[in-house]
């Protein structure tokens, strides 16, 4: 992987959404850092007009596009966008043979096996969560399942009102991180949210609990509970700029690293 601060050009798929914006606004105060270009939907009302008008006055001096002008030549794409919108820019940067990061999550098991295809060509990182907070949480999930192999675990996650996916994608990750630590398949002890004569809590039981309302940026609480006492885990974002940093540095870090399906852990070093 490259050093830190390698001069990068790159591309946002999604630009103009939450994430995008805050990709936007995060990506001026790393050094080596240029966005080559700033993709909308096509038939956006948004295409043509100056990214900073909607990121604000330190944005790249770019307009959103539609499409990506054949002429920018780009090391990494970033995709923030939705599951459905996800195929393109995997397409996209396939097609250019660079660097593809990506956050966007309710991905279908299909498409995870074309990351993983893809990875044959080009280096690819998918990650559910960009914070370096949520990468220590799974590992202290992983740690604590491992060690309170009876105990019940419980993961609660809230996000805002327009979220589209549930659980969210950190949320499964923890979950998979729990699995893990109790050697035990995710897909058969994952419970999501209960409802009615559901009876006692069968052990081994691993479950999820989707919370929405208002703007909440992204809270995950992994809870261990036994007889006379409990263990919770929980990490709080509260501004986008934690994602959008993680997913910059991890996009410059790629950019000219052999193809290989790379993980947070691989940006983020031995944190031990
Ligand atoms: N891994 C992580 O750390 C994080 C992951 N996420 C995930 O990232 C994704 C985006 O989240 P968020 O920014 O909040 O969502 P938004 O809905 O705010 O943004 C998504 C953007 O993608 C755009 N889009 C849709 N189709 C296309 C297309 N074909 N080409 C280009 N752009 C398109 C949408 O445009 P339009 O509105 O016009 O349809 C919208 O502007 C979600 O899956 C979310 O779960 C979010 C935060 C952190
Ligand atoms: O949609 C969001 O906002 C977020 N999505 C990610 C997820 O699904 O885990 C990460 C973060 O919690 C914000």
């Amino acid at each position: 992987m490259t050093t830190p601060n390698t001069p990068v050009t790159l591309i946002l798929h999604g630009a103009a959404g939450r994430m995008g914006q805050a990709l936007l606004r995060a990506a001026p105060a790393l050094r080596g850092v240029s966005i080559g270009a700033a993709l909308v939907r096509a038939g956006s009302d948004l295409v043509d007009t100056p990214v900073r008008r909607i990121a604000g006055p330190d944005a790249a001096d770019l307009d959103f596009q539609a499409a990506l002008d054949p002429d920018v030549r780009a090391d990494a794409l970033i995709d923030f966008s939705s599951a459905h919108a996800f195929d393109a820019a995997l397409a996209l940067a396939l097609d250019r043979r660079i660097a593809f990061v990506s956050g966007t999550t309710g991905l279908t098991d299909a498409q995870h096996a074309a990351l993983a295809h893809a990875a044959h060509a080009i280096p690819v990182l998918w990650a559910s969560n960009f914070s370096l907070g949520i990468a220590l949480m799974t590992r202290f999930a992983r740690m604590a399942a491992r060690a309170l192999g009876d105990w019940d675990c419980e993961i609660i996650e809230m996000h805002h009102r327009r979220k589209a996916d549930a659980p969210s994608g950190t949320a499964i990750t923890l979950g998979k991180a729990v699995a893990q630590g109790r050697s035990c398949a995710l897909d058969a002890q994952a419970v999501h949210g209960r409802q009615g004569l559901v009876g006692a809590r069968p052990p081994g039981q691993i479950g999820f609990h989707a919370v929405r309302g208002g703007d909440v940026v992204g809270e995950h609480t992994v809870m261990f509970a036994s007889e006379d006492e409990r263990i919770e885990l929980t990490h709080r974002a509260s501004d986008r700029d934690v994602f959008a940093r993680g997913a910059l540095v991890a996009a410059q870090r790629l950019a000219h690293a052999p193809p290989k399906s790379y993980a947070m852990d691989d940006v983020l070093g031995d944190c031990d």
